[in-house]
């Protein structure tokens, strides 16, 4: 698809969410300052999270604020198929989950294996083979062709030495999809390499309540991503899991305990507030996140510090985090901790007055698609030079002659998305700042965020194009 010239518009409600192939385009209409509130919806890393340890808890928890999406879909239908109940109330936001208690390897081997469907979700299939090993059964867990790319070798390995049975990832070098036949964990020590995913050091220490036993768990070499295992303990704690846990002064931990049904409220995704913050960012605006401090257990809030180096200004209060545009210029910043961040940073970087360096992230080459490489060809589609490095990405930013000729230009310029939920976000953002940016395939967006178009449309009080696939083939 790519569009030579401007295909005739479709003018939708503002508020419309686009449906999967029903459109393949939209343009986001550039305007003013962006100005306003917004709250986004629950966050996908908390969700699943609480999710799976309500799922293995004695009696029932009450989950509210949860994302309604494709990653905590897939999560849910899967822990039906082990008997979980999950009855939702407002729209799915509220979830009533009746947990089935820890290990029960003896009443699940031998019946033929449950198939899971995780479509494209990595903490999902990384959670779930943590817990399913632990809890005992036999398990397929499958997903799209993308996730049959995504690494799992390392927790595989993690695992197999101290689980009774097999368990294997099929496709070439250690993904999905995913056997397990197990007869539960042994309870011995357990190694566990994290410089691809922090996903499987989390999925194990979740997974240790649901196996019964104690477990230590050394972390072996470089460890990505750390406040996400950070908020993995957290989450454990709040449903009477045990970590003990002190990275600065040991690379080991010991996590255990019961999980107990609890009430649960999980804050906004502050990933997909990263897109908001940005927006104020680049347009001269000024915009508030709702239910989100710089207390979150979300380390995604560091993201509006990096806005702040660049020149932003910050209003932080106890439940708002608030950011207005100023002068931008380049950094250089390790994004290692806040990785799903980097592509919204990408393209705030292009509006700056000065290069920006992006390091510490190669590990997002291992995500819904390559991170860095296909970013890289996207952003260079307006001209800019943008430098792909092992470890990140310098983006220089767009001249006065390249924003004065894009912004005359009546070309249109067609953001591929690579199935990747924030790509299409971000690219987005451009859209708010160029005329005749497509980007392809919103509805990639449903994979942690289905309503991102229609809150943007009301955020800035103007419809978006949209364009259906008949009209750009
Ligand atoms: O544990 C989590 O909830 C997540 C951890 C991160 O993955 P990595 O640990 O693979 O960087 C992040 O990218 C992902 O969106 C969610
Ligand atoms: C990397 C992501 O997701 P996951 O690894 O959970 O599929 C993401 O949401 O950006």
């Amino acid at each position: 698809m790519s569009p030579t010239s401007p295909p005739s518009s479709a003018e939708l409600p503002i508020g419309s969410t686009p449906q999967v192939g029903d459109r393949s385009s939209v343009m986001v209409v550039p305007g003013g300052p962006v100005v306003g509130s917004v709250r986004p919806p629950g966050s996908k890393s908390l969700t699943n999270r609480a999710l799976i340890c309500a799922a293995f808890a004695e009696g029932a928890s009450r989950l509210t604020g949860a994302l309604v999406s494709e990653d905590t879909e897939v999560m849910i239908d899967s822990l039906a198929k082990i008997g979980v109940r999950i009855q939702t109330e407002n729209a799915g936001r509220t979830l009533i989950v009746e947990g089935v208690g820890s290990s029960a390897a003896s009443e699940q081997t031998g019946d033929s294996p449950h198939e899971m469907f995780i479509a494209n979700s990595g903490t999902t299939v990384r959670f779930l083979t943590a817990a399913l090993s632990a809890f005992g059964g036999r398990y397929r867990l499958s997903g799209v062709p993308r996730m049959h790319e995504r690494p799992i070798g390392d927790l595989v390995e993690a695992i197999a030495p101290v689980m009774s049975g097999t368990i294997a990832a099929v496709s070439g070098g250690g993904c999905p999809p995913v056997e397990i036949e197990s007869a539960g964990w042994t309870g011995e020590p357990m190694s566990v390499a994290g410089s691809v995913s922090s996903q499987y050091l989390s999925g194990l220490m979740m997974a240790a309540p649901i196996s019964g036993k104690t477990v230590e768990i050394k972390i072996v070499g470089e460890l990505v991503s750390i406040p996400y295992v950070r908020m993995t303990s957290e989450l454990m704690r709040a449903f009477g899991g045990v970590t003990d846990w002190n990275l600065e002064t040991t690379q080991s931990i010991r996590t255990g305990g019961r999980y107990v049904g609890t009430d649960y409220a999980i804050e906004p995704d502050a990933s997909a507030a990263s897109y908001f913050w940005a927006a104020a960012a680049i347009t001269g605006g000024r915009i508030g996140v709702e239910g989100l401090s710089e207390d979150a257990l979300q380390g995604d809030v560091g993201f509006v510090r990096v806005l702040e180096k660049m020149g932003s200004r910050l209003h932080l209060q106890a439940d708002r985090i608030e950011v207005e545009a100023n002068e931008l210029r380049g950094v250089d910043v390790d994004m290692g901790e806040i990785s799903d961040t980097v592509q919204t940073l990408s393209v705030v970087a292009l509006f700056a007055d000065s290069p920006t360096r992006v390091r510490g992230v190669a590990h997002n080459r291992f995500k819904e698609t390559d991170r860095i490489g296909n970013l890289a060809i996207e952003l260079r589609k307006l001209g800019a030079r943008i430098d792909e490095h092992d470890d990140g990405l310098t983006i220089h930013p767009l001249t006065t002659g390249d924003l004065e000729r894009l912004s005359e230009s009546t070309d249109p310029i067609v953001f591929e998305t690579y199935h990747d939920h924030r790509m299409a976000m971000s690219f987005a953002l451009l859209g708010l700042r160029l005329p005749g940016i497509f980007v392809a395939d919103p509805a990639c967006t449903g994979k942690t965020y289905p309503e991102f178009w229609a809150d943007l449309e009301r955020l800035i009080d103007r419809p978006h194009h949209w364009f259906s696939q008949e009209t750009n083939e």
